[in-house]
């Protein structure tokens, strides 16, 4: 639609007068955060020249502590008052280049019409209280995502507001200058959205607060549901929703919701480094990033190391498949990360009530001070048998400390004795019995502290008890055992409090074990979740294999399943080629980019891939490529890849394995697990011979890889391509 040399002036001077609003806004603040900053400094400073001090007597005692309470007040009111002025200046230094995004007229059933301006944060004329720009959070924002022009409605704390929108409008501003606008008609498509999806990329994940769409929209402002369960196409913005909607929850329950109290589960370290600038960008701290990895490692200790998810993955997708002892483990996991595994362990902790707990000696040394049959002793003669396990575990601490005390004097005595006798001591007898004592309290120090945290109880004896194994983990826990052996822990001394915990939000969910989620639901009984994933790439064995399946695992409160269905990141080519590949794919539409047709090629030997590559790489930087993934199928194959291919080429080129924490854009060898939540301008995958992708396993790993790919997808084979990529 074009918009008339008049109204566009009429934009440029309203961009304008909120620029110069903005800048008064700024300089009044500034001078503000200026003064309450050193008024802040200054009571810190003198605090004490304020505060009457006198400690003669009763009252004056009374009196210094009200003073002091006084002049607390004063100081605490006036860094509330310094950080909320700061807080301020940063949101508006953010909204001088860019203030608002979008506009919408809305004419409510009986009223007026009305101009709204939406940008990533409110602005208020100081004197009218007239919102000049609204928060793309607030309810009346809704009506820009949701509709195009014509009736349309919004949600409010008091009800819905119905109405006839009769402009939507969207702007493109770059350092303050309005570069181009965009009127939405009845019918035509988005052309902000098209203009986005087109450029390159070159870093971490950005905002798309701009363009969020209808489908989307909804996702991140439920709030009505206490578990969301996300199901999106590869590149249909899960990973976008999840974190705009925090921010979302953030602004809602601005009174009642802290960043500290989300925790967002994402599929590696990289990964977290490459979202970490969206909520910032966005005016909102970053929410508590963690990995189900680190979970596991933090809760099982030092002592142990847990195998990493992906180097039982590196193993399933190196070994043969002939190999009995591959065979095994897939069965294996199979079995252990099962709810019916969990059941046979609850089976199992019912029965520890009557008989089979087992403990480890409290030991200084070879002597034993405690021994595990005295523990087991006390604990089924000595603790109430209907208690739950955690209360008696309780009771076993303090008998456990009980004990500890006794032998802690006994041992102070003989010190004691010993020092009498000992003409090398010198000192009055208090002297050395407070050195005795001393040194008794240090000798049981460590003691303690297992029975404080009931270490003395043998977890991994048991469990193995339960598997009928005998062979001892010695220092490596599998992957598969660990989520089983927490679990075995937290039933029998009670779950960790993380009952601080509001919302919780797990990315690529698909890649966890029903034991592993229906454990993390566990772990946080008070929290509401928030589940996104894609079953087309389950890359982990024995995962989540439907959503139903999900739900039950959730089930009981208010569950919510949405399907994300359009996929922004790659062209219509790139799309229909990798849907080739799934055997039984869950819907995926694109959203009419279009692009290159994706280019198998051929190399006659593997001597000659990374040349071939080489020239690859060559080609896509011409076509103004400014990220480029080389996609292996393994650490092992990457390693490789990167030593044959850093000498072939002109650039710098990174090498990531999963010891690399910071996301680099450019030039990357990456293997197709790690790549997973990632994209790049361009993709090659470095071989799709036969003889690399032939299990059905592989299937999902090599879709997950090629759909990274947002504008060109190369594909190098040699020998035959795999069977699992159709030939046209
Ligand atoms: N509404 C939107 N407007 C503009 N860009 C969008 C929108 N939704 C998604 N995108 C872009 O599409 C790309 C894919 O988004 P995202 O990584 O969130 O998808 P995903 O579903 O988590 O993908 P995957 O499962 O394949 O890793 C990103 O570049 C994102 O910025």
């Amino acid at each position: 639609m074009s918009i008339s040399q008049r109204e566009l002036d009429q934009e440029v001077d309203r961009l304008k007068e909120i620029q110069i609003r903005i800048q008064t806004e700024m300089g009044r603040l500034e001078e503000i955060v200026h003064y309450r900053g050193s008024e802040v400094l200054d009571i810190r400073r003198n605090f004490w020249d304020e505060v009457t001090v006198n400690t003669s007597d009763y009252y004056d005692l009374a009196e210094t502590a009200a003073s002091i309470t006084q002049q607390q007040a004063v100081l605490s009111q006036e860094e509330r008052s310094h950080r909320h002025a700061l807080k301020n200046l940063r949101k508006l230094k953010r909204l001088h280049h860019n203030p608002y995004f979008a506009r919408i007229d809305f004419i409510e059933k009986g009223e007026e019409a009305e101009k709204i301006y939406i940008g990533l944060s409110s602005l208020v004329d100081e004197d009218t209280h007239e919102l000049l720009i609204y928060d793309w959070r607030a309810p009346i924002s809704s009506l820009f995502y949701d509709y195009t022009p014509g009736p349309a409605g919004y949600q409010t704390p008091v009800g819905w507001i119905q109405g006839e929108m009769t402009l939507k409008r969207q702007y493109i501003i770059k350092n303050g200058i309005l570069e181009n606008m965009f009127d939405t008609g009845i019918s035509i498509g988005d052309t902000m959205l098209q203009v986005l999806l087109a450029r390159n990329t070159e870093g971490k994940m950005s905002h798309i607060v701009t363009t969020i769409q209808r489908e989307q929209n909804q996702i991140i402002r439920d709030d009505q549901h206490e578990i969301l369960i996300v199901q999106g196409a590869a590149g249909s913005g899960k990973t976008s929703v999840a974190l705009q909607r925090v921010a979302y929850l953030l602004y809602k329950h601005r009174n009642s919701l802290t960043a500290e109290q989300m925790v967002l589960f994402s599929p590696n370290s990289l990964f977290n480094d490459y979202v970490s600038n969206v909520l910032p960008e966005l005016g909102e701290a970053n929410m508590l990033q963690t990995t189900f990895q680190e979970h596991l490692q933090r809760s099982i200790g030092k002592k142990y190391k847990v195998e990493d998810a992906y180097e039982q993955l590196e193993y399933l997708l190196s070994a043969s498949e002939e190999d009995p002892a591959y065979l095994k483990r897939v069965q294996t996991i199979e079995r252990k990360t099962s709810l019916l595994f969990m059941e046979q362990m609850d089976r199992y902790i019912e029965q520890l009530k009557e008989t089979g707990i087992q403990f480890h000696d409290f030991r200084v040394r070879a002597k034993v001070l405690i021994s595990k049959e005295t523990l087991t002793e006390w604990f089924y003669h000595q603790t109430p048998a209907d208690a739950p396990l955690p209360a008696r575990m309780e009771k076993m601490k303090e008998r456990a400390l009980e004990e500890l005390e006794t032998l802690q004097e006994r041992l102070f005595k003989n010190l004691f004795k010993k020092m009498l006798r000992n003409p090398k001591y010198l000192g009055t007898d208090e002297e050395m019995k407070a050195e005795s004592r001393k040194t008794a309290r240090k000798a049981f120090g460590p003691l303690r502290r297992t029975a404080k945290q009931l270490e003395f109880l043998d977890i991994i004896g048991m469990y193995h008890n339960f598997l009928n194994e005998s062979s001892p983990i010695q220092e490596g826990i599998p992957y598969e055992d660990a989520t089983p052996i927490l679990y075995l822990k937290a039933v029998l001394i009670g779950w960790p409090t993380i009952n601080q915990m509001k919302q919780v939000i797990v990315d690529e969910a698909q890649d966890y074990s029903p034991f592993q989620l229906r454990y993390i639901r566990r772990l946080f009984p008070r929290a509401r979740f928030t589940l996104l994933g894609d079953l087309n790439q389950g890359i982990h064995h024995a995962n989540v294999q439907s959503y139903t399946h999900l739900e039950e695992l959730f089930g009981q409160t208010p569950t919510a399943l949405f399907q994300m269905t359009k996929s922004y990141r790659s062209t219509h080519e790139i799309i229909e080629f990798t849907k080739g590949i799934l055997q039984d794919p869950e819907p995926i539409e694109t959203v009419g980019r279009s692009g290159d047709k994706p280019k198998m090629v051929a190399v006659p030997s593997e001597d000659l891939l990374a040349t071939e590559i080489g020239k690859g790489v060559h080609e896509l930087w011409q076509k103004g490529s400014k990220s480029i993934a080389i996609i292996c199928k393994t650490e092992s194959e990457t390693r490789v890849a990167f030593e044959t291919l850093k000498n072939k080429m002109d650039q710098e080129i990174h090498l990531i394995t999963k010891e690399t924490f910071v996301f680099k854009g450019g030039l990357v060898v990456i293997p197709a697990y790690l790549a997973k939540g990632l994209e790049f301008d361009s993709v090659i995958i470095y071989n799709v011979g036969e003889k690399v992708y032939h299990r059905s396993t592989e299937r999902k790993l090599l879709y997950t890889a090629c759909t990274r790919a947002l504008h060109h997808l190369f594909l190098y084979f040699t020998g035959e391509p795999t069977p699992l990529i159709p030939s046209e």
